[in-house]
């Protein structure tokens, strides 16, 4: 892990820079399935499954009997943890819900706005490198608690053409009403444009690899909305010398496990800490099975020694991680002042897997910056606003002239004419 110390702002957007492959590559080759799979539909699925996933589907939807074998291949443990996760989730998402805002603007001008569920909704489930069934629970549950009809699931299928038991009895737990066995870009473009089997969806929501990501963005193109681009893994720690060193190697470890394309950072005013953490990251990664992959993460990453905790909030929102674990005598600083991460985990005994499983917060989060401008999953993703108005004889009376004047100053007559009407009948 590349340790630079002190380094002037110029070289910030050099060191920051994430580890993303051309996006114009991918790009090209997601433009080409898109087009195959509106014209071909379910066979250029099929083509491009057994071409990325090794395996020639038959049929892409799981059936009712594989749902019903995997519960009974996952063990009362786990389905007792998963039960705990849900509870969290539910709870923490449930309290999302907001009451009707209503306001009479004027006398007789009533306005209210009221939300309603999007009623076609599509997940990504990652499995490419594990089977993210997790991320079921951080998007189901949101959705049924929204309301949504159709809650379609896509995720790959191993070389075998199966799905993780745990990914289709968590879906059926959670109210997913059907589940294809499609990933990658396929997934993304089969929801988008629908095929034979696979329903078309008003938005898709979902982590993935950076083919998923950049598939998900140039869906927006067809009329698809999307929660926003969750890629590749991030996590940046603030740790000053009141951190435990070996916690936060290992929540390092634990974001740099999720792929080669993840990224992980440290920052800190103790240069004392950044060499006992990259001591700690080198025996730690010595006993994890996804050690290459954890490898080829930490090259991707840093430790970043900075002169002040100043300076370390000025380059972390510069920086926008996904996720950010304040470990510092001084967190309140950093809390106030955070303008730009997905979710924040504050203090020694937060690690961030707590929200990637049980705590309640959602994992679906922006990444490669995007937090500057995106927020993560939550309960209004599921949901539009729709805006009501009603307006009485007086409350027209009294905001029409201000309207017939707006409208005539912007030279729209008939806009003018649809109020003059309602005063003139008034005034008789
Ligand atoms: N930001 C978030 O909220 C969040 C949450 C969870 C996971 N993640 C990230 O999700 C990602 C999951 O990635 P994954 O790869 O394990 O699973 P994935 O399901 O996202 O991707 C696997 C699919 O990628 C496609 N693919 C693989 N190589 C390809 C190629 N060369 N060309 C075209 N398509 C190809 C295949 O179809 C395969 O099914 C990780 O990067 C992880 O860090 C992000
Ligand atoms: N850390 C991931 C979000 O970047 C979410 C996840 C799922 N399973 C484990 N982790
Ligand atoms: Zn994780």
């Amino acid at each position: 892990m590349d340790k630079i110390i002190n380094p002037n702002k110029s070289e910030w957007a050099q060191i920051l820079k994430r580890p993303t492959q051309e996006v114009a590559d991918i790009e090209q080759t997601v433009n080409q399935i898109f087009d195959e799979i509106r014209q071909k539909g379910d066979a250029a699925v099929a083509k491009y499954t057994e071409l990325f996933d090794g395996f020639k589907m038959n049929e892409l939807k799981a059936s009712e009997t594989e749902i019903k074998e995997a519960e009974s291949q996952i063990s009362d443990e786990l389905k007792e943890a998963i039960s705990l996760a849900k509870a969290n989730i539910e709870k923490f998402h449930a309290a999302q819900r907001t009451s009707r805002v209503s306001v009479e603007t004027t006398a007789g001008v009533t306005c209210w706005q009221e939300k309603k569920a999007i009623q076609k909704v599509g997940l990504y489930i990652p499995g490419g490198t594990a089977p993210l069934f997790s991320s079921i629970l951080m998007l189901a549950i949101p959705a049924n608690l929204a309301g949504c009809k159709e809650i379609v699931l896509c995720t790959p299928p191993g070389k075998d053409g199966k799905v993780n038991p745990a990914i289709l009895y968590a879906a059926k737990l959670c109210g997913v009403t059907q589940i294809f066995k499609v990933g990658g870009i396929q997934a993304i473009g089969a929801m988008t444009f629908g095929t034979e089997s696979v329903p078309q969806v008003y938005k898709i929501f979902g982590p993935g690899n950076q083919f998923v990501t950049v598939a998900k963005q140039l869906a927006t193109k067809y009329q698809v909305a999307i929660d926003m681009p969750a890629g590749p893994s991030e996590l940046l720690v603030y740790a000053d010398d009141s951190a435990d060193a070996a916690f936060v190697a290992s929540d390092l470890l634990s974001q740099a496990e999720h792929g080669i394309d993840s990224q992980v950072i440290l920052v800190s005013t103790s240069e004392k800490m950044i060499d006992a953490v990259s001591e700690e990251i080198e025996k730690q990664l010595a006993d994890l099975p996804r050690q290459a992959i954890a490898e080829q993460a930490i090259g991707n990453s840093r430790l970043i020694l900075v002169n002040s905790e100043e300076e370390a909030m000025e380059l972390i929102n510069e920086y926008g991680p996904e996720h950010f674990i304040i470990c510092s005598e001084n967190e309140d600083f950093f809390t106030d002042k955070v303008q730009n991460a997905g979710s924040v985990f504050i203090g020694n005994y937060t690690p961030e897997s707590a929200g990637d499983y049980a705590s309640g917060t959602n994992h679906t989060l922006p990444t490669n910056g995007y937090a500057k401008q995106y927020s993560g999953v939550n309960l209004d993703s599921f949901m539009k606003t729709i805006t009501f108005q009603k307006i009485e004889a007086e409350g027209i009376m009294e905001i029409g002239p201000s309207i017939e004047l707006l409208a005539e100053a912007e030279g729209l007559a008939a806009h003018k004419n649809a109020v003059s009407l309602r005063l003139k009948k008034l005034a008789k």
